[in-house]
């Protein structure tokens, strides 16, 4: 039986707590929240968040980050990637080396432009550090639907003592040695999702939604590749696939923000409207950046940041989509002579 925390009750957060619990770990759950953390002890239920999902009598809930930290083989790190940083320094004084933090939120720091996994390298030194991603609505991993994910780690025994405590047989979990991948994957992808939903919301149908996953991975694919991912990753679960889902599902808070934008929300309306985090807003700057620095053409992420951040209408954004200058769908195939 291994001792495990998941550091962070949200939807993520309590869903993963109990894919471990039913694997047999004791599972102890820390939020910053102290309402949250009397309402799981009381309802054991988070009924705001993952409302019907019910989590076990002997799992324990505490504010006490370092009771929570302690003694535990793997710290799993689901609060949003904002609270990522502050997060993983409040815990760097608990945790001794050997300990495993897993990151399974996505993002990318928007000033210093860093991968989750980096930040929690450089915060807490002493962990080895892993990232668990794919795609994975909690609702559904609440319920028990069948899903799969990708555990990534540097080392081979780190990513595959990941893949024992979580795999179940609803619960698939894969190995991969491509974390930058997987992280740049699980992070572009909510932008996308945003896109994505705006089309939803102005009423487009499902050609334009093939095209912006489709015209997407490339894009997602075009910087994760110069920034030195692998594009297996990027064909993969952790690109692709989260890509689909997220594009696609009724459970999306980034498709359901998207969405209510096409319909004439602000970015800020949207988010309230949400309740929940809403990750593409916060990797949508960092994207941006990212690609002027590596120098790589990201039209839909760059009409998506226009949006969110100039006020321009979602129509004329997939009309600029539209009206680019006409070109090859592989530049890199060649003509006969
Ligand atoms: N939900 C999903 O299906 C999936 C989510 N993820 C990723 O997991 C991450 C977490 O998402 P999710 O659980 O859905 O988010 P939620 O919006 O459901 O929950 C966010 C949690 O963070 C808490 N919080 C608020 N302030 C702080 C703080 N200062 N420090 C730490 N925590 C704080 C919130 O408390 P409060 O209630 O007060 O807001 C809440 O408990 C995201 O990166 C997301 O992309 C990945 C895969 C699936
Ligand atoms: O990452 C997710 C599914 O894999 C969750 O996506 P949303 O944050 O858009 O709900």
């Amino acid at each position: 039986m291994a001792k495990v925390a998941v550091i962070g009750a949200g939807s993520w957060g309590t869903a993963l707590a109990k894919v471990l619990h039913t694997n047999g770990s004791q599972v102890t759950v820390w939020s910053i929240v102290e309402a949250e953390i009397a309402m799981l002890r009381e309802r054991h239920e988070h009924v705001d968040k993952l409302p019907g999902v019910k989590l076990p009598e002997d799992m324990e809930f505490t504010t006490d980050l370092k009771a929570a930290v302690e003694d535990k083989e793997y710290l799993i790190l689901a609060v949003p990637s904002v609270f990522t940083r502050s997060t993983a320094k409040s815990m760097a004084p608990f945790v001794k080396a050997g300990q495993i933090i897993v990151c399974v939120a996505k993002g990318i720091e928007e000033n210093t432009l860093m991968t989750l996994s980096d930040i929690v390298e450089e915060e807490v030194p002493a962990a080895e550090v892993a990232v668990m991603c794919g795609p994975s609505h909690a609702e559904e991993v609440g319920v028990g639907l069948p899903t799969t994910v990708v555990a990534g780690a540097k080392k081979r025994k780190v990513a595959e003592g990941v893949q024992d405590i979580f795999m179940n047989e609803v619960f698939r979990v894969y190995t991969s040695p491509d974390v930058l991948g997987m992280e740049l994957g699980g992070s572009l992808k909510n932008v996308i999702a945003l896109a994505a939903g705006m089309a939803d919301g102005l009423g487009y149908g499902d050609n334009t939604k093939a095209a912006l996953i489709t015209r997407g991975i490339m894009e997602m694919s075009r910087l994760a590749i110069k920034m030195g991912a692998k594009a297996e990753t990027l064909s993969g679960l952790t690109g692709i696939g989260d890509l689909i889902v997220t594009c696609e599902s009724r459970h999306s808070r980034n498709r359901k923000a998207g969405m209510l934008i096409g319909q004439g929300y602000t970015m800020k309306q949207a988010m309230d409207e949400v309740k929940m985090v809403v990750e593409g807003v916060y990797s949508a700057k960092a994207a941006i950046a990212l690609a002027k620095k590596y120098g790589v053409d990201m039209p839909i992420i760059e009409e998506v940041n226009c949006v969110l951040f100039e006020d321009k209408p979602a129509k004329e954004a997939v009309r600029e989509l539209m009206m680019r200058d006409r070109r090859a769908e592989h530049s890199a195939l060649e003509w006969e002579a």
